[in-house]
């Protein structure tokens, strides 16, 4: 099995050897990748122009991450060498596929042969034959009636009303979800077949009569659409994470037919391909992933997805291989075990990067908190208006669009809350959307992004109000969050998308979010109905953050206090024969810079940090109290 997005990968190679190819530039951007392969030098590009690069002063972009090898380079290369690459680049980004394989000189080896052998292998493992097509598929569904049981039985042990209980998506809800992401991966869906089962089966995960029944859908459906003249069905798309044996079962199955054919000498290339549901969303993540911190972290994904099952794409072509680099193969290695050593090698190579990548975040990370300033993340169900949300409070132009984990990146930005006293700038991260069985690989893989999640001061938990599943929605946000062990940060619960429901719907849930005991409000991102609640609540949760001092700061220290002005709250101000009495709360950061001239230390008294834990931990109690 080859996953459908190694095509992507694999096309827009090709469209960025082709753009280095071309001569007498006039525009210049900084290659964000280079890696000698074969004989033509590889160089992918960042997707936004230097103009872009420039920030309104207000606004922090800190998506953007460039390597410093790469300035290096960039600048020992000759200008004329590029040709308006702006205009290629848009051309390559404009078509359907254009995320990039992102390869760095250090990992491929030097030596042009090795180079050679390494492309031959890659090529083997990425290419498919139905690259420019636009692939069929139909769905298999299934729901585990085994899980539902245990479900009930835990709800009648623990006295709970199953509907509460049992937060696990229905076989309906979970089959509508899958008809989205097949969209948002590209494929036309063209038939569905669905199971419910007592028991999942262990060798093909359906039942026998079900594969059967799947293979007669596609054998009709293949006659109908060669009569047609259109190229036939290769995908079966499975909603569940299948056993890479699983998956070889059914590939098998479903290949027996073509198998035969070949023996009767008929042409190869329809072959069908089993994806399951993790294979579907890497794929759409590997075609959204636009940074290189995107697309190493997508790559990681796609490797760790890949090697349990390499087994089963090259079982056909295992045999003792003689010819190779010194270095790249031992004597005697079988193919297998080559291209098993090319996966191992390079998830080296990309964890080690990520790494970087995630060292450089730390950095900005800090130096942001410097600044004092509460960070908040924005936390969410895919598609719940996340970046939607950020774009209304700040203009910033990020994709939000009506398909599925349309953002990748995190962004932040330092957003203005008109009206607040406490904070009046806050640090707003939008952040990657959450679904329900997020596959593993994926959680681990974007270690580095979700870490902004788990370094925020304060959750902003968007919900799509207007989805019926919203309620297994959150829920399955909250899993992911306990798994990234950010789920007992303050949360400010918002129920967006008020405006498509009928009017009474929607006052009642912002009644209801104003009742609540936690941070809750109704809002719509789109109209901005609600976002002046919203900030209000925000205040609310923000100010469990602060912690009280009392300062006695010399006339000298004018910044401080405007700092203090800025970012904290003043209950009293005095000025004094000494200096500037101040008695108020400031977020624990300043509260620490500002410790010299906090009076109980002038007055030779204990420190203060005694009544400042203590103030702290009022204020945290409170904040815990109001949540629960
Ligand atoms: N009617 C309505 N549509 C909304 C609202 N908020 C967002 N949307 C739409 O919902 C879709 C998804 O919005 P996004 O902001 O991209 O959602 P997201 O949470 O960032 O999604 P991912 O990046 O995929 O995780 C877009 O088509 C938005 O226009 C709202 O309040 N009302
Ligand atoms: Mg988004």
């Amino acid at each position: 099995m080859r996953s459908p997005s190694i095509n992507r990968q694999t096309i827009v190679c090709c469209a960025a050897a082709i753009v280095v190819k071309t001569t007498a530039a006039t525009a210049f951007i900084p290659p964000t990748t280079i890696t000698k392969h074969t004989n033509v030098q590889f160089v992918t590009f960042s997707s936004k122009t230097n103009r872009e690069f420039e920030h309104p002063q207000d606004v922090f972009d800190l998506n953007i991450i460039q390597p410093d090898d790469v300035s290096s380079f960039a600048s020992s290369l000759p200008s004329t060498s590029f040709v308006d690459i702006e205009t290629d680049y848009d051309q390559i980004l404009s078509s359907d596929d254009a995320s990039t394989t992102i390869t760095d000189s250090s990992e491929l080896i030097d030596d042009e042969d090795q180079d050679r052998i390494l492309t031959e292998r890659e090529d083997r493992l990425f290419l498919t034959t139905n690259v420019k097509k636009i692939e069929t598929c139909i769905l298999i569904g299934v729901e585990d009636l085994s899980s539902l049981r245990r479900n009930k039985k835990e709800a009648r042990k623990s006295n709970i009303d199953l509907a509460s209980y049992n937060l696990d998506f229905s076989l309906e809800e979970s089959m509508i979800e899958m008809r989205e992401l097949i969209k948002t991966a590209g494929l036309d869906l063209r038939g569905e077949i669905t199971q419910r089962l007592q028991e999942i089966n262990p060798k093909t995960y359906i039942g026998t009569g079900k594969v059967i029944e799947a293979q007669t859908l596609l054998n009709e459906m293949n006659a109908k659409l060669e009569k047609e003249g259109q190229p036939p069905c290769c995908t079966v798309v499975f909603d569940a994470e299948l056993t890479p044996g699983q998956q070889k079962a059914l590939e098998n199955a479903f290949n027996k037919k073509v198998i035969e054919n070949d023996f009767l000498g008929s042409k190869q290339g329809d072959v069908i391909n089993v994806v399951d549901r993790t294979a579907l969303i890497l794929d759409i993540f590997a075609q959204h992933a636009k940074t290189r911190e995107g697309k190493l972290q997508v790559d990681l994904a796609l490797h760790e997805y890949r090697k349990p099952r390499l087994t089963r794409m090259w079982t056909h072509l295992e045999r003792q291989s003689g010819a190779g680099g010194v270095g790249l193969r031992g004597p005697g290695e079988t193919q297998l075990e080559v291209d098993k050593r090319i996966l191992r090698d390079r998830i080296i190579v990309l964890k080690e990067k990520i790494n970087e990548v995630q060292k450089q975040r730390d950095l900005h990370r800090r130096s942001r908190k410097k600044k004092g300033l509460p960070v908040l993340a924005l936390v969410g169900y895919t598609n719940a208006g996340k970046s939607t949300l950020l774009n209304s409070l700040t203009k910033a132009g990020i994709l939000a669009e009506n398909i599925l984990f349309a953002t990748l990146d995190p962004t932040t930005r330092r957003v203005k809350l008109p009206g607040y006293k406490t904070h009046p700038e806050v640090l707003l991260t939008d952040t990657v959307g959450f679904i329900q069985k997020l596959p593993t690989q994926l959680v681990a893989a974007f270690r580095a992004t979700l870490e902004e999640v788990r370094e925020a001061d304060v959750l902003i938990h968007m919900i799509d109000i207007s989805n019926p599943t919203w309620k297994k929605q959150e829920q399955s946000v909250n899993e992911v969050l306990e798994e990234i062990d950010a789920g007992d940060k303050p949360i400010v619960r918002v129920y967006n998308k008020i405006d498509l429901l009928d009017k009474a719907d929607a006052e009642s849930i912002k009644l209801e979010a104003a009742l609540a005991e936690d941070f809750s409000v109704g809002v719509s991102s789109l109209t901005g109905e609600g976002l002046a609640d919203f900030v209000a609540v925000v205040e609310n949760a923000l100010s469990g953050l602060l912690v009280r001092v009392e300062l006695e700061l010399p006339y000298s220290c004018g910044n401080e206090i405007n700092l203090i002005h800025e970012v904290g709250a003043i209950d009293v101000i005095d000025y004094r024969e000494n200096g500037t009495y101040v008695l108020g709360k400031v977020p624990r950061s300043l509260a620490m810079k500002l410790d010299q001239y906090s009076v109980a230390n002038n007055d030779g008294q204990e420190d203060t940090s005694e009544s400042n834990g203590k103030e702290d931990e009022i204020d945290w109690a409170a904040l815990a109290k109001g949540r629960h």
